[in-house]
Formats: C-alpha cells, structure tokens, sequence
C-alpha cells in the first residue's frame, strides 16, 4: 500500500478502524503504564527525503509525510502520558541545504504552524504547549513571528509539551547559555560595586567576590533554550543512524537511544511500544547513572 500523504482518513471504514485501534491502543498503553512510563521523548527526524525517493514522490512530499507521523506520534506520547516531546526539526547546518529546499521546509512549517494555531488543531484538542527553542533570530521574520504567536497561543495548555528544535545546534546553545550566564554574572558584580561606592566604600568580602568568579552547572543550565524540560528519557533517530548530530548533547547524558531502521515517516506505534519497553528494562540503571550525576 502506498503512502497517505495527505493524511485523509475520512471514509467511513477508515474511521471505524480509526475508532477500534483506539481503544486497543488505549488498552495497550494501560498496560505499558504498568511500569515507568519516559517522561521525555526526544527525536532526530532522518530519512524524509530517502521516503520519499522510496515512494517515487516528490522531495518535499517526504517532510509533509514526516510531519504527520510527528502528529501521530504526539497524540500517542499524550494518551500514553509522556509528557515532554522533543523533536530536531531544522538545524542550523540545515541552513546550508539547497535554497529551494530551505525554502520548502520553511514554507511547510509556516503553514503547519499556522495549521496548529486553529481551534480545532491537535494542540487545543490535546492541550499541547508549543516551545519553539533555538536561535530563533536566525529564521526568516515570518516563520518567527508565528512561532512566537504558537507559543504565546498554547502558553495555559497543561497536557504535553512539544519542544520544536529549529536554527538549533547543542554546541550553539551550549555557547549561548555560557554568553549569558557571564553577562548576568558581570551585571551582578557591577551592581555590588555600585552599591558598594553607594554605601561609603563597604568592601565586598572575598567569599562574595569567589562566588561570582565561576560559572557553575545549575547557573548554565537556566540559561539553556531546552532550560523548559528535563532530561531526556528516550532518544529516536530514525533510519538506523546512531550519529547524535549536535542535538541535545548535555540533556542525553543518561538516555536510551533507540535507531530503529524505519524513515522518519514510518514511524508508527510498534516503535513508540517497543522503545518503552526496552526503556522499562534499562530504568533501574538509568535511575542509578542518574543519581550519580
Ligand atoms: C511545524 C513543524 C513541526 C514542522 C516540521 C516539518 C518537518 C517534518 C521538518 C523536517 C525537516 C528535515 C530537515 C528533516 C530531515 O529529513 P532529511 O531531509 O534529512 O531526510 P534524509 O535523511 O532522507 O535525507
């Protein structure tokens, strides 16, 4: 069977079907809940393009299928109770592509986001808040705009979190947090010598001096653009691909990663059930690696 690239599942048969793997994936996922269940999924989208040429489509054609397997997947993390997803949609060496590309994926994600700002979108219908993390100067002022309006949209949404990585790369973000922790380190130390000149010459003491002389772990961390969610649980890279490829370097420190052969668009809820199994199997070490940090 070829592929649904329009995502039209409106035919009568289609939606009984629809109705009946609800409920068995409601029971499966009652199961699975049995044990730990991840609280953050993390996913390198791989193979959109190979998907495509596999299917004899057209190269753009492979994001937009991508982008509904990202939907499904969202919804199954929500009724699974997962409740942050994280997703590497565009890096900023993506950037460096064929412009014509470039500009498809950016005219895609302006329209999908402006699809998720309906009311009858899957972010209202599933109470989802939109982050969207990265350097966002760096994405034309169209798609920055309603990404800002995405996130200020959804901002009382409580269910899951979608993390949406887009001009992201760890090292970048890793050097962000570093500028700005210095920055808020020195306004610091300028306000205490200005309150010190104010106060008739009080001599800020050494120990005050010695905490504001390093950067520490906790202090960078709040400055991350991924500083909204906790570690990661589960990373995906689809396609059979273990390459981390600068994405969430520092949150994937204690993580399952999980590269099954299927392309991004392929990804289905045998993946989603499989990876928390074997998540469930690793927890213990996981918790103790953790708890070690
Ligand atoms: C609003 C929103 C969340 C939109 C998301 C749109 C989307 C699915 C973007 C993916 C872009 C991308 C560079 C995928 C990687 O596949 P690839 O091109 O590297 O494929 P390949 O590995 O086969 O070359």
């Amino acid at each position: 069977m070829g592929p649904d690239t329009e995502n039209n599942g409106d035919s009568v048969a289609s939606k009984l079907f629809g109705t009946l793997n609800g409920f068995m994936r409601k029971f499966l996922f009652r199961i699975l809940s049995v044990g730990p269940v991840p609280n953050h999924l993390a996913f390198i989208l791989d193979g959109n393009r190979r998907y495509a040429k596999k299917w004899k489509l057209q190269e753009g054609t492979g994001h937009k299928c991508g982008f509904w397997a990202l939907m499904s997947i969202l919804k199954y993390c929500n009724e699974l109770g997962v409740k942050y997803v994280t997703i590497y949609a565009f890096s900023i060496d993506n950037f460096k592509r064929r412009p014509n590309e470039v500009q498809y994926v950016m005219d895609l994600m302006h329209e999908k986001i402006e699809g998720l700002l309906k009311e009858e979108s899957i972010m209202n219908q599933y109470g989802v808040r939109v982050y969207f993390i990265g350097n966002l100067k760096l994405l034309p002022e169209r798609v920055r705009v309603v990404a800002e309006k995405a996130m200020k949209a959804t901002e009382n949404n409580k269910n899951t979190v979608l993390l949406i990585c887009v001009a992201y790369t760890s090292t970048d973000e890793i050097v962000h947090a570093a500028q700005e922790s210095c920055q808020h380190e020195w306004d610091e130390i300028q306000a205490m010598k200005a309150s010190e000149s104010n106060d008739g010459g009080e001599i800020i003491s050494n120990e005050n001096q010695e905490e504001h002389r390093f950067i520490n772990l906790v202090d960078l961390e709040k400055y991350f653009y991924m500083g909204v969610a906790p570690d990661v649980d589960i990373l995906f890279r689809t396609s059979g691909e273990t390459r981390l490829s600068n994405f969430l370097l520092w949150q994937t420190s204690t993580c399952l990663l999980y590269s099954p052969r299927a392309l991004f668009p392929e990804l289905g809820l045998r993946h989603l059930v499989w990876s928390v199994l074997n998540f469930q199997r690793v927890y213990p070490y996981l918790e103790r690696r953790r708890k070690q940090v």
